[in-house]
């Protein structure tokens, strides 16, 4: 289980985290909503190691994470637009990882085009990154992720560059990736809707305050998440048709 205790953290005495506290049981998908701004970033980047926090703590499993550097923390923080080796096929680049850590070469070729197939890139092994489409690249980046099973993977905005259309097929993937391998993520999302759909839990986060919701229903219900004026537009768009 992933803790985070009391975080803050300040920028030109400007709260980005106050007194951020939360669970994430294993297997489980934390949806995190918030406007621009509110530090949703600075909360992943702290935990992925990548940010020191003034107060607070990051465990896993019991153990203190202070001293463990971002890269043995094995909790990937995942950029919005997918960072791929340009110059490494996408096999390459999925078996990246793998051959980081001296896995030997049939672990390799098996769980690459395990992979490929839960990605439905096989087509696209030997190819470049510069010669996928958007969303391709963003699956590449989410396999590469995931294929040495980290403890939690942070998702920040993952599809927020991607087209209505794509980003539907990526919720469809990652629901899917997820389930499949177990994924332990904290899933940061602008979108009410992708909110809804990946989450296990909901979060809703203002001006640096963490609000966990015990349930999807409070979550919903809740007027600051914006979900009951967003399910009101919809609604008055179809009275409108009728
Ligand atoms: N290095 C920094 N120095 C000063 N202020 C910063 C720094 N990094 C972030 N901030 C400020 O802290 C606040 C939170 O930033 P953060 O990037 O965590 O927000 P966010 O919720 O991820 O926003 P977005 O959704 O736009 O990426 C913002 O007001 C931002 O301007």
């Amino acid at each position: 289980m992933l803790q985070v205790n009391n975080l803050t953290k300040t920028y030109a005495h400007h709260p980005v985290l106050d007194q951020v506290s939360l669970e994430l049981p294993l297997g489980q998908v934390l949806a995190v909503l918030g406007r621009s701004g509110c530090g949703k970033t600075t909360l992943l980047k702290v935990i992925a190691g990548l940010l020191p926090a003034e107060t607070g703590i990051v465990s896993w499993a019991g153990q203190n994470m202070d001293a463990v550097p971002a890269r043995n923390r094995e909790m990937v923080y995942l950029f919005q637009e997918p960072l791929l080796f340009p110059h490494l096929t996408v096999f390459e680049n999925l078996a990246y990882g793998l051959r980081v850590r001296k896995e030997t070469e049939i672990a390799v070729q098996q769980k690459v085009s395990r992979m490929l197939e839960e990605l439905e890139l096989q087509e696209h092994a030997r190819r470049m990154p510069h010669q996928l489409s958007g969303g391709q690249r963003q699956r590449v980046s989410f396999g590469r992720a995931i294929i040495f099973l980290p403890r939690v993977l942070l998702l920040d905005e993952p599809f927020g560059n991607l087209d209505a259309q794509t980003r539907a097929t990526m919720q469809t993937f990652f629901l899917r990736l997820a389930k499949n391998f177990k994924i332990t993520a904290l899933f940061v999302t602008h979108d009410v809707k992708e909110a809804l759909l990946v989450g296990d839990q909901y979060a809703y986060m203002v001006a640096g305050k963490f609000q966990i919701y015990a349930s999807k229903a409070a979550f919903m219900a809740d007027p600051v998440t914006g979900v009951r004026e967003e399910l009101a537009f919809w609604q008055a768009q179809e009275q409108n048709i009728i």
